[in-house]
């Protein structure tokens, strides 16, 4: 499919041909169904345990827990948190929640206390599946918020909160092996929230997007295409977290067409590339910090990577030297970038077999209209124009949960401003330059640290780098990198500032100065996070 200019500006991705999930009562009969329709096909694969489950085992578990769901008094539209890592029992678990017509709110892993209270006052979950490695946690939290009922053990135990069942034993109980099937509650499919998802709080703090059955159903929809291979026959793997937007709708999308996913709980080196061997796999969902573990890594040649078709990249900027390194390295014959949001439910832009010129996040998904605008005055803006990137479509989120003053910034008459700034070429296809908000203002020059964390990367004795700007009072900004060294190299400032110089204009060199650090902080999903290096630069300062 290919895009067509519409008129002001508007560039459409074409209408979703397919309307087989649209048309579905509700996105938990779907799910259900399309479990029961691929009887003995294996669709998850845990990597760690080498379990393997069944789409029958699926259904089957699944049409239990959500009886269970239903005896404990959980009701079309109440909410259910999910605090747990990959594991097969967070997929039950959020389907189940789809089942019974609830709507499913995970929970990023890593929160603090205080980041958990946060999120679970922003969905008031009345019910929370947790793990082992987050329940003690979820339970002291819980135990301090009146709205929550319950909590179910996924694994593991806590004796912080009076009311814990434990998954297993009820799971194993006769109690609830009456019957085989489950009818889902016919769905409002457009108002129906069918998941919370946290945003990252790249920004601030994260906020709680709401999705509805008909964001999901239409993204599926979406996401159905012709493949020259069965579907049954393809193996993805992921590492990616399902609490993320990326990670879940990924999940959901790879359940609903009957691969095989083979997931990972956390990254661990020897494991994702032992699993890509072991598990022939030929699709892989990855975010930057793994594409560049997979360009730079001397113990990535250790492994057999030749069953590897397609890497799919998102979540941050992905610059073309590594994308070539990769290429060059192991030959992977495709890679495509993708650019989302938690606001847009899966990608809204992705590259394919001919538009996926190095350094764009491609072209319009089916259903999704974009537009650029002139972010200080609105402007429609044209080709080869960069500005801020807004869409429209059936993804695009209903708004964020207790907050109508963000959700009316960021939806205006149904376009999403993203916050992001980029452009599409000639052929309609994207780049994205960086966010608003990342932007270095250095003499009135808009230098995007994206640029200059590219060009760092290219540097043989560089591992890793993030830019920000150092607060200056005569330039405003001056740009300023991070950066990891390789092990057992000898790098300097100056040689740093100099590689810099020599590459980029001038406005991009590190007038801020460089500083040697151990590692980037990022969060799960691969984002730099730019908020504790400015506080790293503070402290500095301050001990000056
Ligand atoms: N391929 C990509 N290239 C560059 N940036 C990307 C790409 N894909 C996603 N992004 C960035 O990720 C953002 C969406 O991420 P997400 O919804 O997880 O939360 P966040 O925007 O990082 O956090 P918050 O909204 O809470 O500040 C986009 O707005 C964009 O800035
Ligand atoms: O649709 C795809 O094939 C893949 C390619 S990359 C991608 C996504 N990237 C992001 C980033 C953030 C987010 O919230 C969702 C997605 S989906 N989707
Ligand atoms: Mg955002």
């Amino acid at each position: 499919m290919t895009s067509t200019l519409l008129p002001g500006n508007i560039v459409y991705g074409g209408p979703i041909i397919e309307r087989e999930a649209q048309d579905y009562r509700s996105l938990g009969q779907f799910v259900l169904d399309k479990y029961k329709g691929f009887g003995d096909q294996t669709v998850l694969v845990d990597a760690v345990s080498g379990a393997e489950y069944t789409a029958s085992f699926m259904h089957k578990s699944i049409v239990r827990l959500a009886h269970i769901l239903q005896k404990l008094g959980v009701k079309q539209n109440d909410v259910i948190g999910l605090s747990s890592e990959n594991s097969v029992n967070f997929a039950l678990a959020m389907f189940a929640g789809f089942a019974v017509g609830a709507t499913v709110a995970p929970l990023n892993v890593t929160y603090s206390e205080r980041e958990v209270d946060h999120a679970l006052n922003l969905s008031k979950p009345k019910i929370i599946f947790a793990s082992k490695i987050t329940i003690d946690r979820i339970a002291k939290v819980a135990s301090k918020n009146k709205f929550v009922k319950g909590i179910i053990a996924l694994s593991g135990s806590s004796k912080n909160f009076k009311t814990i069942y434990a998954l297993n034993e009820m799971m194993d109980n006769d109690k609830y092996k009456t019957n085989p099937e489950f009818l889902s509650p016919v769905a409002n499919k457009n108002e129906d929230v069918a998941l919370i998802v946290c945003s990252s709080g790249t920004t601030g703090l994260p906020k709680g997007v709401q999705l509805t059955q008909m964001n999901l159903l239409a993204t599926l929809d979406s996401q159905i295409q012709p493949t020259m291979i069965p579907m049954s026959e393809i193996t993805l793997l992921t590492v990616i977290p399902w609490f993320h937007a990326f990670g879940c709708l990924t999940l959901i999308t790879t359940a609903c067409m009957g691969a095989r996913l083979v997931y990972l709980p956390k990254f661990e080196e020897n494991l994702f590339l032992s699993a890509i061997e072991k598990y022939r796999v030929m699709m892989a969902f990855m975010v930057p910090p793994l594409m560049v573990f997979l360009a730079k890594h001397p113990i990535v040649e250790k492994y057999d990577l030749s069953s590897l078709m397609v890497l799919l990249c998102g979540a941050a900027p992905l610059s073309r030297e590594t994308e070539d390194q990769i290429k060059e390295r192991i030959g992977v014959p495709f890679i495509r970038q993708g650019y989302g949001l938690s606001e847009s439910t899966l990608s809204v832009l992705v590259q394919n077999d001919d538009f996926c010129k190095p350094g764009s996040v491609g072209v319009l998904k089916v259903g999704i209209y974009a537009k650029v605008i002139d972010p200080d005055t609105g402007k429609l803006l044209g080709a080869n124009e960069r500005g801020e990137l807004c869409f429209k479509g059936d993804g695009i989120m209903k708004g964020y949960i207790g907050d109508t003053k963000s959700t009316q910034t960021a939806i205006k008459d149904g376009w999403l401003h993203t916050g992001d700034i980029g452009y599409y070429d000639d052929d309609f296809e994207f780049f994205i330059v960086d966010r608003i908000k990342e932007l270095i203002k250095y003499k009135g020059f808009q230098v995007p640290p994206a640029e200059i964390e590219a060009l760092l990367l290219t540097h043989e004795k560089i591992k890793d780098a993030a830019v920000i700007g150092k607060p200056d009072e005569a330039a405003g900004e001056l740009p300023l990198a991070f950066v990891v060294k390789q092990a057992n190299v000898q790098l300097t400032e100056n040689d740093v500032i100099q590689f810099v110089n020599e590459h980029a204009s001038p406005a991009k060199r590190l007038r801020g100065g460089v500083i040697f650090v151990d590692e980037i902080p990022k969060n799960p999903s691969g984002k730099i996070l730019r908020r504790i290096l400015r506080n790293m630069l503070k402290k500095q300062k301050s001990k000056l």
